[in-house]
């Protein structure tokens, strides 16, 4: 729908019928209908969600299916799909589905072999990772690769950093991956801390190259290399992943060791592209390959499945249904896996880079709250930080719970333990103690109120087999998905990020101020003045 999807009936259906449920306890609702748990399900690929812990009943399902048909949610995904210019800020098509399309699919968009393009690419990663993993490739002294270090920022690190992290069980080639992203010169001197120039190989990943993180990074490691072994030695140590040549060539990077990508996949859905390099060289292309099927799986199931029974779609709506209509802030994700510690960041870029916009595609100011602020950490350390407001606090934070079945290597039951902590607190979440209850186990009076739980907070569980490739990309296909409901609920852009701009533009006119000998004479504002100030003067420039 264009306009605002807040002043449609549909909106003002779900406004209605929150009224009436918002008073309503998960208890009762559980209570009411014994076919809950077992009807609030659904299966996409290897994941099972349960979302019967939900504040939904049958009809909020069937308001918030139509509220999506209104939307046109159904057409926005063929228009993804089939490589319509849906990121409209940037006229661009938004095709990272593309990157996981098997060999034999065929879509041509602006003129481009898009599935062509994407295989020949795969195709180059796999023989260069292989040429590594299997120690023909060898750096400047001949020694085999030890080490691979990714350099890149935001989508060009996150990505890559969290699925190297999940997927660390397959990393059997004996080669190991670090992760350079931040300007903070300690990021780089930390990683490059016990490393050999003979033996890494550096991976520059940046989609524009020209950011500066990445750029000011990748030089720091140049000179560190060059020092140790000569200028030659940058060939057999330096590749680039981008979708700029002429910057690669630029750096001094030879293009013939560049692995490229295309302005229709934005950098927070470009880890299943070339991006992912880094991950490749240590799990190996087969691996690779069956994380790229995994995803595939998802994208075909969220592209046919019904509204009703389509795990993103329910997923989406739910989340704009605590988003929008019981003004919940926040979304809790937590990964009952150690693997997946870095997941809550990473989803982070993906979903509030995406969905953090207060204009919609067509310029008019959003009515509706968008963009929720997601955030995790890994159960049981949450449990022992933060759950507290979560099941006690004042605030409504829906999360999601997200276990696997089977542990990649288990020690003294310690996996059915960590899975028994996860089904526990969903419970707790939902159906809480009540006041009763605490009595009745013979608590003083004037403890009882400590000690109740009110419950009725809101999860989803999701369970899939065993962390793999396939079911990392199942999840990741999953939450992207889940980004793209809401966005084209709420109307917005998903695929730009203009808010990102200005304050990268304005470090760079602001560094000169910090170093330069003369002290500036303007400065931006009062409190920027000040601190530029205090800053030249802690470091003993003149002010
Ligand atoms: O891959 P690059 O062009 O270096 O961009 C790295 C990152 O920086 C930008 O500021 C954007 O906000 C991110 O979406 C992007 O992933």
């Amino acid at each position: 729908m264009s306009g605002d999807i807040s002043q449609s009936q549909e909106w003002a259906a779900l406004d209605k019928h929150h009224e009436k449920l918002a008073g309503r306890h998960l208890r009762e609702l559980f209570a009411d209908d014994p076919g809950r748990a077992g009807r609030m399900t659904v299966t996409a690929g290897d994941l099972y969600l349960d979302y019967s812990k939900h504040r939904a009943t049958r009809e909020t399902i069937d308001l918030l299916v139509a509220l999506a048909e209104r939307a046109g949610l159904s057409e926005a995904i063929a228009a993804m799909f089939g490589g319509e210019h849906i990121n409209v800020s940037e006229d661009r098509a938004v095709l990272h589905v593309a990157l996981r399309m098997p060999e034999d699919a065929e879509l041509v968009v602006d003129g481009q072999h898009v599935v062509r393009d994407v295989h020949a690419v795969l195709a180059e990663m796999s023989a260069f990772a292989d040429r590594v993993r299997s120690k023909e490739w060898k750096g400047a002294t001949g020694e085999p690769i030890e080490t691979v270090v990714n350099i890149g920022i935001g989508g060009s690190d996150l990505g890559p950093a969290m699925a190297y992290e999940a997927l660390r069980d397959y990393a059997d080639a004996g080669i190991t991956a670090r992760f350079v992203s931040n300007i903070d010169p300690a990021d780089i001197t930390g990683n490059l801390a016990g490393l050999d120039p003979a033996t890494t190989l550096f991976v520059v990943s940046s989609k524009t190259f020209t950011t500066l993180e990445t750029l000011t990074n990748a030089r720091v490691a140049r000179r560190w290399l060059v020092d140790a072994l000569g200028e030659d030695a940058v060939s057999k140590h330096f590749v680039a992943v981008s979708t700029n040549a002429a910057k690669v060539a630029e750096f001094g990077i030879d293009t013939d060791n560049m692995f490229g990508f295309w302005d229709w996949v934005g950098g927070r859905y470009s880890y299943d592209g070339a991006i992912g390099l880094s991950l490749m060289i240590a799990i190996g292309p087969a691996r690779f390959r069956e994380m790229l099927a995994g995803f595939h799986t998802v994208d075909e199931h969220f592209r046919t499945a019904p509204f009703e029974a389509n795990m993103p779609v329910l997923m989406g709506l739910l989340g704009i249904w605590y988003n929008d209509f019981f003004h919940a802030e926040t979304r809790a994700v937590l990964p009952y896996s150690q693997r997946l510690h870095r997941f809550p960041a990473y989803l982070q870029q993906l979903t509030m880079e995406s969905n953090g916009k207060s204009v919609r595609a067509d310029g008019a100011p959003v009515t509706a709250g968008t963009g929720e602020i997601f955030w995790g950490e890994p159960g049981t350390n949450g449990q022992h930080a933060f759950y507290q407001l979560l099941h006690q606090g004042t605030r409504l934070v829906p999360a999601d719970f997200i276990g696997f079945a089977e542990p990649h290597e288990d020690r003294e039951g310690m996996h059915d333990q960590l899975v028994a902590n996860l089904l526990a607190q969903t419970s707790a979440l939902a159906f809480g103690k009540t006041a009763q209850e605490i009595a009745a186990e013979g608590t003083p009076p004037e403890i009882v109120p400590h000690k109740v739980m009110p419950g009725n907070r809101p999860t989803s569980t999701i369970l899939a087999p065993k962390l793999t490739p396939s079911t990392l990309g199942q999840l990741v296909a999953l939450y992207e998905h889940i980004v793209f409901v809401e966005g084209t609920i709420w109307g917005i852009d998903s695929f730009d990020q203009w808010g990102v701009e200005l304050g990268k533009k304005m470090a760079l006119d602001l560094a000169p101020a910090l170093t330069s000998d003369e002290p500036p004479a303007e400065f931006p504002d009062a409190s920027t003045g000040q601190l530029v100030r205090r800053y030249r003067e802690l470091r003993g420039r003149r002010v």
